[in-house]
């Protein structure tokens, strides 16, 4: 069941399109993930899901609500992470905690939120002195705050070191086991593979692919490599018949085979059948970097 529809949007910015025929669905209780370049319509587009931008054309429906028209309804069931410009700095996060809460007619309870998310010791310090972490774990915690359906984070984890980087997937994944739908925009290809059930790499303002970390992985031409010397030479009739090879190539004695893990196991019956061994054997699977990298390529002519 789809709690965030976006069908057909599009945005233009002084007649140049920003998003041009964005369409995702995310079903309820997901993170969706939001990849792409600079400039291909991720902020704009999760904008008009928020209800902050006026599309030009298009549906955009949460949780069956239109993001424009029904904004009243929609804060009751949309989560959104503040910009860091959004607070005053000399509000303590007791009050800014006490602040959001009485915003919102079934607050969660808010010093629950602030255990949770590890800054119950800094209640009593204002906005402006606390570290880019944990300014980030408020942000979380007032997004959270008015018990949302949907939660919706851009860029969460930009300025944090590796490991509140890590306690903020934790946290992430929490969110979404107690029920909370993530509509996540990201630039860390890690973080995406981790976090998200899905993910739409999008690209000038278009979708460029929709599908798990896995199965993005799987589609890029890399997939899975496998590359050994043979004791004596393998004939090419034998590595041609490989299943689900996509290409091989020998340099210097040593072969390089591009496939999947069908074609590791057939590699594997084959040099046990021809009783070679294989030298220095590595299998290296692609990650969601490589896929990134080819989905979101200029063509070039
Ligand atoms: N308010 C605006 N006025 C004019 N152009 C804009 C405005 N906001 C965005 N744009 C342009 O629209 C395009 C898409 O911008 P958008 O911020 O949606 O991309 P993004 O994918 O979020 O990029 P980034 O990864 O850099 O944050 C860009 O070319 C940008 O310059």
């Amino acid at each position: 069941m789809s709690i965030i529809e976006v069908n057909g949007l599009r945005k233009a910015y002084g007649g140049r399109p920003a998003v041009d025929g964005i369409g995702f669905a995310v079903d309820e209780g997901e993170i969706f993930g939001i990849l792409g370049p600079n400039g291909a319509g991720k902020t704009t587009t999760v904008e008009c899901v928020e209800g902050l931008r006026a599309p030009d054309a298009g549906v955009v429906r949460v949780a069956g609500l239109d993001p424009r028209a029904d904004r009243g309804e929609l804060t009751a069931i949309l989560g959104v992470q503040l910009q860091e410009s959004e607070l005053q700095e000399k509000l303590t996060v007791r009050e800014a905690l006490e602040l959001y809460s009485a915003f919102y007619p079934r607050p969660a309870d808010w010093r629950e939120l602030a255990e949770r998310l590890g800054i119950t010791g800094k209640l009593t310090t204002r906005f402006g002195r606390l570290s880019g972490g944990q300014k980030q774990r408020l942000f979380i915690a007032l997004a959270l705050i008015g018990r949302p359906r949907v939660v919706v984070l851009d860029e969460l984890t930009t300025g944090l070191d590796p490991r509140a980087r890590r306690d903020t997937w934790k946290l992430i994944e929490e969110v979404r086991d107690s029920g909370v739908t993530v509509l996540l925009v990201t630039h860390f290809m890690e973080e995406a593979q981790q976090l998200c059930d899905r993910i739409a790499v999008f690209k000038q303002g278009r979708v460029a692919a929709l599908d798990s970390p896995a199965g993005l992985i799987r589609r890029s031409a890399g997939g899975t490599v496998l590359a050994f010397t043979p004791s004596r030479p393998l004939d090419d009739g034998d590595l041609t018949g490989l299943p689900e090879a996509t290409t091989f190539e020998r340099r210097d004695g040593r072969l390089t085979i591009h496939g999947t893990d069908a074609t590791v196991n057939a590699v594997i019956s084959l040099l046990a059948r021809h009783r070679v061994t294989a030298h220095q054997l590595r299998i290296t699977d692609s990650t969601l970097d490589d896929a990134f990298l080819e989905l979101t390529a200029e063509q070039e002519n």
